[in-house]
């Protein structure tokens, strides 16, 4: 993920259906038919569904485009291996056009008219209605049919996209979309594949070769200069071990405690559980030294804090700047716990003076929110103040404090990249798809966080993970996209049950997974 590799043809690579569709053009223009991408992908998809269902009868619901093209085709592989099929055309069949017109031809069986509902026999709905070029929200008897689909019984496979996702961001265009239990899309993944509510309405999403050579990936997405290498910080990723692998911070040999980093987590006077969950973190995450400074009358509060972990008073803010300023503390971690308070404001500004890595979290995003009191600093006064490595990790009602114009926006990737640019920091935006987003527009999307991450105390881990990583060196980009794979990825092996402390307890089982000597560099499920 670093500007120095090329990830342009990493498999978890992410297109947009703008992407998408140069893609296919690139591959065109490279020597391949467009007749011969639409039979490979109708190939694979009728592949799909016969290694997963039994032959029975089949409703292909065919759209006007390119992806009712992709249904004539699946139609006839079905129908060549013994399923009872009936192909069903949103619009007229004459109004069809190049690769779709081409192999709807080829199609010998009868063509109805889109029915209203999905009749009761039917075992399965192929639903080639819409794919990337969706580009308004369904409606008429096309609605009504998605309606019908959703309400029966019978699977469904999409084509390329649930209809009435929207690729690039995940969202029902209207508010209505085809509910697939398997979606068989075409080269790579798009967004709205892993975003929510698409990724849910995807079912298993299954990513198909359908001949386009990666070599194109190159070529695709923003401007490219005259010797055609285009600038990274364009491109989307699902987050996965190989984006990140390569710059993990694995203890060396030569090292010592000081090669590995000191995280400071900055603790408040009350809720003490959090910031002990980040140090804790902080520390099980690999950093060499971990230090929870707290205010000299609250360390009673701090009194069950790990061993391992060196509790520091402090008496005033010199005293708290005096003990920021070694510069072997290496990342600072300011936020769960603290409490929303003018002083944390001014905390905070001189903690991003020091230039440190800086992890802002909770209260350390709430207290910039502008209509707190006529007194008090505003998002912009935060903004001005990042100028080294900082990373913002909201969810999204922190998210609506500090970026109130963009929290409306229903696309969560570009108001993160937006967020990102706007605030010169690396925004991790929470969530079942937490998007990870730097100020150059590089993204990642993170899909293996489970529900049971929503529990007190999870965010606060996760901060300490950052910190912990972003202290031993790792670029902080690749240390929020790696705390966030790994928190899931605990939380997940953990299974049901799960509270924020089993989340820094349960990291070494995973950190042994994926250490380079489990011989383990990427990951699909
Ligand atoms: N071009 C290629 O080489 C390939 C394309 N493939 C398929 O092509 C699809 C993309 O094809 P298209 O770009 O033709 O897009 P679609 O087939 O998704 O549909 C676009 C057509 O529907 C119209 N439309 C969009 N939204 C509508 C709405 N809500 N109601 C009514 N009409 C609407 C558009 O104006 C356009 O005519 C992919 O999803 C994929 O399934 C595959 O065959 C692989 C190869
Ligand atoms: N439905 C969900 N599925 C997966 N992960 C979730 C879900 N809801 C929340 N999370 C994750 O759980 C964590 C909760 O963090 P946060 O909201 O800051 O809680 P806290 O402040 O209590 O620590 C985040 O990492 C978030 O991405
Ligand atoms: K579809």
């Amino acid at each position: 993920m670093s500007h120095t590799q090329d990830f342009h043809d990493s498999e978890f690579r992410l297109l947009t259906p703008a992407e998408m569709g140069r893609a296919d053009t690139a591959a065109i223009a490279s020597g391949i038919a467009g007749t011969v991408l639409m039979e490979n992908a109708g190939a694979a998809v009728a592949q799909a569904i016969m290694s997963r269902w039994p032959p029975g009868r089949a409703l292909v619901a065919c759209g006007p485009g390119n992806n009712g093209g992709d249904g004539f085709v699946i139609a006839r592989h079905l129908a060549a291996s013994g399923w009872q099929v009936d192909l069903a055309l949103a619009g007229e069949r004459q109004a069809l056009r190049g690769d779709a017109a081409w192999h709807a031809q080829q199609w010998q069986g009868d063509v109805s008219p889109l029915p209203e509902t999905v009749p009761e026999s039917v075992d399965l709905v192929v639903d080639a209605l819409f794919g990337a070029g969706l580009a308004r929200p369904l409606e008429g008897v096309v609605a009504r049919f998605v309606e019908s689909v959703n309400a029966g019984t019978a699977p469904v496979c999409a084509v390329d996209m649930p209809s009435g996702i929207d690729g690039a961001t995940g969202q029902a265009l209207g508010g209505l979309a085809v509910r697939a239990d398997l979606t068989v899309t075409f080269f790579r993944k798009k967004p709205g594949h892993v975003l929510l509510p698409g990724r849910l309405l995807c079912g298993e999403v299954a990513v198909v070769d359908i001949g386009i050579p990666a070599h194109v990936l190159h070529g695709l997405s923003g401007a490219s200069d005259e010797a055609g290498s285009v600038d990274p910080g364009n491109l989307v990723f699902e987050n996965d071990i190989s984006l990140w692998h390569d710059g993990y911070p694995w203890p060396s040999m030569e090292g010592h405690k000081y090669h590995r980093g000191h995280t400071v987590v900055i603790g408040g006077a009350v809720m003490a559980g959090a910031a002990r969950l980040t140090a804790t973190a902080a520390a099980r995450i690999g950093s060499g030294l971990t230090t929870l400074l707290v205010s000299q009358g609250s360390l009673p509060l701090y009194a069950s804090t790990p061993a391992s972990i060196m509790l520091q008073g402090w008496q005033d803010d010199a005293g708290l700047h005096s003990q920021l300023r070694d510069p072997r503390k290496s990342a600072i971690a300011v936020g769960p716990g603290a409490g929303v308070q003018r002083w944390l404001e001014q905390l905070v500004l001189h903690v991003l003076s020091l230039r440190r890595v800086t992890v802002l979290d909770a209260d350390a995003l709430s207290v910039f929110e502008k209509t707190r009191s006529a007194a008090s600093l505003s998002p912009s006064d935060l903004f001005r103040a990042i100028e080294g490595p900082c990373v913002l990790t909201p969810h999204e009602g922190e998210f609506a404090r500090l970026f109130p114009s963009l929290a409306a926006n229903g696309d969560k990737l570009s108001k993160t990249r937006q967020a990102a640019r706007e605030s010169g920091a690396i925004v991790l935006l929470k969530g079942a798809d937490t998007v990870i987003a730097a100020p150059d527009g590089r993204a990642v999307i993170n899909t293996n966080a489970p529900p049971t991450l929503a529990t007190g105390g999870a965010g606060d881990v996760l901060t300490g993970m950052i910190a912990g990583l972003a202290a031993q060196g790792m670029p902080v980009f690749e240390a929020a996209c790696a705390a966030a794979w790994l928190h899931g990825e605990v939380a997940r092996a953990f299974g049901p049950g799960l509270i924020a402390d089993d989340l820094p307890a349960g990291l070494p089982a995973v950190l042994r997974l994926i250490h380079p000597a489990s011989g383990r560099q990427g990951m699909r499920r």
